[in-house]
């Protein structure tokens, strides 16, 4: 919307493009800006009109007290602003809004300032990120939002960087790489400032990294304490006591050399009173535990949440949600800190929905179990024990035989935040329901920089060209289901549910007004009675949303923002899992709504018109090489059977350029530094390469002739698809009642 006047500037140091619009209100916030430090972040809750921390105060129950939106007035809601990111993969990022500015993230992690009352671009700044460390993220190259404190602005980058900004310029104030670059780390979560500490974390447990996050201090970047999430190599000894003790819980080895796994990519919460920073930490790395730790143990601190001392890094206590963590079950996912009334005791809790598919509430000051429940279909164990806190595990184990289990890896809730009302009282948790089939995969061999999981099946995955697409994401669609539900904590228990047409929907915000806002894969924005679950609004966003909404007020006006930018670890490789509509606008937005506003989206215009195959001369066996080659080392970014992300370039049907400069471009690169697409020289041969075209080239061929097929055909075709969805959709439901029977 706001067209860029400004000046372009290049920092001396990182050479980072900074675009800086020439406008007052950024020298009007400098002075409010200097005072966002300890005291006002510690009374966030004080401050409704802002949204200043992550999950809105330090206990990121993201629940705000504004209610000038309101189940009565919400069908007045209209568009105030929209502002186009310019970019075209996932947006995951939390706006911070701050006496009006709004600092908010992109793709690549891309820094943007911007008016909050009109979508005015202040500035932005690109960081100069290196993106052929895109190569490294498991799940897009997101970012989920900044931090800000006394004047400057804080993310973490996805080439593995902390960088702290001139929150009035945009300028890099300090940067310091955070990460072990010869290791497959990435960033994509956002920082907490905590006493004068800047806190990160990151990612990479799919490739295989060791886990840690580090403090910096906010001023100076300079380091003050690092806490690793899981021992290294025991021969090397320990860097606390906590490692020593963890260290006992795994077996055999040599896990010290693929990572251990235990990122922490997300979710944090911290208590001023207690004092705790608490912390959610990720699956094993390889994920499968025969491999990683072969005489079994519960591998600690893996899918646990640590409680530390935010000064010193200290261990204080840690709770696991998944012992001997073998199926990527991380307990990265939201942590909301509250206070409950349970068996008539006020207390103090600690809330998360991790992946494992169980609702757990816990004491926060002691780590204690205190209750959980399983909120989605779970296979793998029938309860948690109230006396240990530990799971009853069924009988799990992928050592000898594959496990068809639930939930999936994608879990029964990803990173999308849920929110607590506290006039309900419920948490809403974006959940999902998806089988995984798990095995073992008894030749594993450690592959540096690639995947290293040890399941068979995510190895040797093949989508044969003649596959059908349509099928394929007719029944995807009845396969994994998604839908927004309210859970009672007190008495564990689903109050409501409000199904979606597919897995991967956004994150939550819950407000005074009785509202529940929440976006979805298929791109629409709405809005849900908190105690009904019944819809009350909704909005054509024209791209699949991940993002959570966030909501402030100026000058009385309340506002509702969130990201429109479809992605993240479905949106980005499994573009086909049914809920994403045919036509949607490509780049990412920034939507932000009030009450009567009048601004519209233009109308999306039909523009794909793919490209024709080419004519290739290949044989069978030519195709069913490049399947495996493609599927080892493409389908990461651009899918399953090159369906991805639609939003990015569709390799079915590339253009006569992209088909004459084939081999160059995946053995060399295109771009690397500003598309990510690395060259893969190192691995793959000319005759790989070559190999790789054609099954792509067929895969084309077969999509346009599906295409081209007779109006009559595609009728027939579609019937009996959806015949087969409801009776995939029928089975599936079996299965997970009968998987869900014992729990
Ligand atoms: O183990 C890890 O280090 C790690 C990192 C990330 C990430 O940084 O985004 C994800 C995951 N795991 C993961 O398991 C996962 O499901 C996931 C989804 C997303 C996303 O942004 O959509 N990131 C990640
Ligand atoms: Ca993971």
């Amino acid at each position: 919307m706001a067209g860029l006047l400004g000046l372009v500037l290049s920092h001396g140091l990182a050479h980072a493009t900074l675009t800086r619009e020439n406008t007052a209100p950024a020298e009007a916030i400098q002075e409010s800006l200097t005072r966002l430090a300890a005291e006002r972040l510690v009374n966030a809750e004080e401050e409704p009109g802002n949204w200043m921390l992550h999950g809105r105060t330090y206990g990121e129950d993201r629940y705000s007290p504004l209610k000038q939106i309101n189940d009565q007035t919400v069908a007045n809601l209209g568009l105030a602003w929209a502002w186009e990111t310019g970019t075209n993969r996932g947006l995951e990022a939390t706006p911070i809004v701050v006496d009006g500015v709004m600092y908010v993230t992109g793709s690549w992690s891309e820094v943007y300032a911007i008016d909050a009352r009109n979508g005015t671009l202040l500035w932005r700044n690109d960081l100069d990120v290196d993106k052929t460390r895109g190569q490294y993220a498991c799940c897009d190259v997101v970012n989920r939002g900044v931090a800000v404190w006394n004047g400057k602005v804080y993310v973490g980058t996805i080439d593995g960087r902390l960088v702290a900004l001139d929150a009035v310029t945009g300028e890099i104030v300090w940067d310091v790489v955070t990460i072990d670059k010869s290791r497959p780390y990435t960033i994509t979560g956002a920082p907490r400032i905590v006493k004068g500490n800047v806190i990160i974390g990151n990612g990479g447990a799919e490739f295989g990294v060791r886990g840690y996050i580090t403090a910096y201090d906010v001023e100076t970047g300079e380091q003050k304490w690092r806490f690793y999430t899981v021992p290294g190599n025991p021969a090397d000894g320990f860097e606390s006591d906590a490692l020593k003790m963890a260290a006992e819980t795994w077996g055999g080895g040599p896990w010290w050399e693929i990572g251990g796994g235990g990122t922490v990519w997300d979710s944090m919460a911290y208590d001023p009173e207690l004092d705790l920073l608490y912390i959610g930490v990720g699956n094993g790395a390889p994920w499968n535990k025969h491999i990683r730790s072969p005489a079994g143990g519960d591998n600690l601190f893996l899918s646990s949440i640590v409680a530390i001392k935010p000064e010193t890094g200290e261990y204080v206590w840690h709770y696991q949600t998944t012992p001997g963590e073998g199926w990527d079950y991380t307990a990265t996912q939201h942590i909301i800190l509250t206070d409950l009334t349970i068996d008539g005791q006020q207390r103090k809790v600690l809330m998360q929905a991790p992946k494992n598919g169980f609702f757990y509430v816990i004491d926060r000051e002691t780590g204690k179990f205190i209750s959980a429940d399983n909120y989605v279909p779970v296979s793998w164990a029938e309860g948690i024990d109230p006396e240990t806190g530990r799971p009853i595990q069924t009988n799990n184990s992928y050592e000898r035989w594959p496990k068809l289990q639930l939930p999936s890896p994608l879990g029964g809730h990803n990173w999308m935040p849920m929110c607590l009302s506290r006039d309900t009282g419920y948490v809403y948790i974006p959940s999902q329901e998806m089988a995984m089939l798990y095995d073992n995969d008894t030749e594993f061999e450690y592959i540096p920089g690639y995947w290293n999981t040890g399941m068979k099946v995510m190895k040797d995955v093949v989508f044969p060209a003649w596959i059908d697409h349509d099928l394929v994401m007719a029944l995807g669609a009845k396969a994994a289901k998604g839908y927004l539900q309210a859970w009672d904590p007190v008495n564990q228990r689903q109050v409501w549910k409000v199904e979606h047409e597919g897995l991967w929907n956004g994150g939550v915000l819950c407000t005074a007004g009785n509202l529940v806002m929440q976006g979805n894969g298929k791109g629409y924005f709405a809005a849900y009675a908190a105690d009904t679950g019944h819809k009350l609004w909704e909005f054509d966003a024209q791209n699949g949303i991940v993002a959570p909404p966030v909501t402030y007020e100026i000058d009385g006006e309340q506002y509702i923002s969130v990201l429109a930018g479809w992605g993240g670890s479905v949106g980005l490789s499994f573009g086909m899992v049914g809920n994403v509509r045919e036509n949607m606008y490509p780049y990412g937005r920034l939507l932000t709504f009030k009450l009567n506003g009048k601004e519209s989206l233009p109308p999306v215009q039909v523009t794909k018109k793919l490209p024709e195959p080419m004519d290739l001369e290949a044989d069978g066996d030519l195709i069913a090489k490049g399947d495996k080659l493609y599927h080892h080392n493409c389908v990461y970014c651009h899918g399953p059977g090159a369906i991805s992300n639609p939003n990015m370039v569709d390799l079915r049907r590339m253009d006569a350029e992209t088909h004459e400069n084939f081999i160059a471009i995946v053995l060399g690169g295109r771009d690397a530094h500003k598309t990510g697409m690395i060259g893969f020289s190192d691995h793959l041969s000319v005759e790989d390469v070559q190999a790789i075209h054609a099954y792509l080239n067929k895969v084309g061929e077969n999509t346009l002739e599906r295409e081209q097929a007779s109006g009559f055909w595609k009728t027939f075709k579609g019937a009996i698809y959806s015949v087969l969805g409801a009776i995939t959709s029928f089975f599936v439901s079996i299965f997970n009642w009968i998987m869900n029977a014992g729990s």
